[in-house]
């Protein structure tokens, strides 16, 4: 049969104009309005459902579907289809990670059914963020729960790739109620980089990973799966970077907590609230800030953060740790037995705590001058390892001229505590001038810098008495030492390490 060239010509014209339509569609950006306009239409004889995906519970405790939601979300390829999307950098600097903006619509496709999620934002500051999942009651039934189960999964995934240790810091101005802000955690603190007793080092380690290990023997004597430790000591003996290391160790977020921010006892409440599993819970200073008489927490509002009903009722697996210069004047009721767990002394350094800053530092294991400087921690004379840590740093090109400057400074400070700090001052002040003594370049370690230290010294009574500092060195007296030894917090009060 002959087919007339007309309908060929017809045909062949079709073609073309349909050809030109995608064009017009494609070039002009026409094709969005197309697919509004047929999703408008689709949504007429549909019937949705919503769900709500809140970002804190009713009792301000952060809903954990919330953020897996939002890491899911940010994972989809069509993020990119959004009309307004941010984009921030990720963990390594040429990573792009996408996330919602404020209103805006994601659609998400699973087991053949189209869902959408809006990411709902009010303007007024009371308000949460929300996600609002958009679904076909039609589809409801077949796919909503393995859909969430598999955003569960996926958002797992994603967090355990991408797994960065992030220290958060209460902030006094509540952004939707968020009351922390976040940052990647990288101090490079470890307990190979602590200068401490070696015992002591490996005792608080295992007990670090037998606590990790502890969750039925918690839970079956109905306690919360936390441990809490004191460190106390002096400034600069690695109070906060046994902290970091602690963190680093186990993995854990750290929440930095400073009272002088926090309004009052329900804001410290909640903060805690706010707080998630596998985290480490510091504050700093404790000491300093029970002293200070103008502070807007009282200290029941602190006794009940440290083992409250809601302390042993939020998250689970986690470390609380305080740390103090002394805990001379500390209420007793914050040291009372059975408070914390363990209390921790960070002395000044030794001989042994010596060694290790100087490998860690100059990576020396021996040297000919170390009899020299063992001899004068054995009569008394010490500073604290960020004083020598810094005498280490300034001369580390020279393992002599740095341990000849640990000596001069050992020899000179006798008990030094503090006396570096004034001795840099003294230094800024003067100008810095140059001695020429012994090649020592930095100012701090010149004769005059030396003598005008005494003078300060002899001026502020800043020499201490020995047998004092002796006395506090190490503080291996267990306060009420019952028998057991760690896990076994059930029958002790507290250990005194
Ligand atoms: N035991 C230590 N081992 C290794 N480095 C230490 C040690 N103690 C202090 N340092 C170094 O000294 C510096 C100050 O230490 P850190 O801030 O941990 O002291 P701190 O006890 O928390 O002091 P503060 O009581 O003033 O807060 C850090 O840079 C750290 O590297
Ligand atoms: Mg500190």
């Amino acid at each position: 049969m002959k087919i007339p060239s007309a309908i060929i010509l017809l045909l062949f014209v079709i073609l073309g104009l349909l050809f030109l339509l995608r064009v017009l569609l494609f070039k002009t950006g026409l094709i969005y309005i197309t697919k509004k306009g047929w999703r408008s239409l689709q949504d007429c004889v549909h019937v949705y459902q919503f769900f709500k995906v809140p970002e804190f519970d009713e009792s301000m405790q952060e809903n954990h579907l919330y953020r897996q939601v939002s890491i899911y979300l940010s994972s989809l390829a069509s993020i990119e289809d959004s009309d307004f999307t941010n984009l921030f950098t990720g963990k390594k600097t040429h990573d792009i990670v996408l996330h919602l903006d404020p209103n805006q619509v994601i659609d998400d496709y699973f087991l053949g059914a189209r869902v959408s999620w809006i990411n709902e934002v009010k303007n007024d500051t009371n308000c949460c963020r929300t996600f609002v999942l958009k679904i076909r009651r039609a589809d409801k039934r077949r796919i909503l729960r393995p859909y969430l189960q598999h955003i569960h999964i996926t958002s797992d995934e994603l967090e355990q790739k991408k797994k960065d240790v992030k220290l958060h810091i209460n902030i006094d101005t509540h952004e939707h109620n968020r009351m922390w802000r976040s940052v990647t955690f990288k101090h490079p603190s470890t307990f190979d980089t602590i200068a401490m007793e070696y015992d002591l080092k490996n005792k608080l380690r295992s007990d670090l990973e037998s606590f990790l290990k502890a969750e039925q023997y918690y839970h079956r004597l109905g306690r919360a799966w936390k441990r809490s430790y004191l460190l106390y000591g002096p400034s600069g003996t690695g109070k906060s970077s046994f902290v970091a290391a602690m963190a680093n160790f186990l993995g854990y977020d750290v929440y930095d907590i400073d009272l002088s921010r926090v309004l009052d006892d329900s804001d410290l409440k909640t903060l805690l609230l706010q707080t998630t599993s596998k985290s480490v819970i510091l504050i700093e200073d404790l000491d300093r800030f029970l002293m200070d008489k103008s502070t807007r927490v009282s200290l029941s509002g602190v006794l009940n953060f440290m083992d409250g009903v809601l302390n042993a009722c939020c998250a689970d697996e986690r470390i609380m740790v305080y740390t103090m210069n002394g805990k001379d004047h500390v209420d007793p009721a914050i040291l009372r037995p059975g408070r914390i767990d363990v209390h921790i002394h960070f002395p000044l350094c030794d001989f042994s705590s010596f060694k290790t800053l100087a490998n860690n530092y100059l990576g020396v294991k021996d040297h000919k001058l170390f009899p020299q400087v063992e001899e004068f921690f054995q009569t008394g004379a010490s500073l604290s390892p960020a004083e020598i840590g810094e005498l280490m740093i300034a001369n580390r090109n020279s393992p002599g001229r740095a341990l000849r400057s640990v000596i001069t400074a050992l020899q000179t400070d006798g008990d030094g505590r503090g006396s570096l700090n004034i001795r840099k001052q003294w230094n800024d002040n003067s100008s810095r001038k140059s001695t020429g003594d012994s090649g020592e370049h930095s100012g701090i370690f010149s004769k005059e810098g030396v003598n005008a230290m005494k003078d300060i010294r002899k001026l502020y009574g800043l020499l201490r008495l020995k047998s004092t500092k002796k006395s506090e060195s190490f503080d291996r007296t267990p306060d009420r030492k019952d028998g057991q030894s760690i896990g076994g917090e059930s029958a002790q009060e507290h250990e005194s390490w």
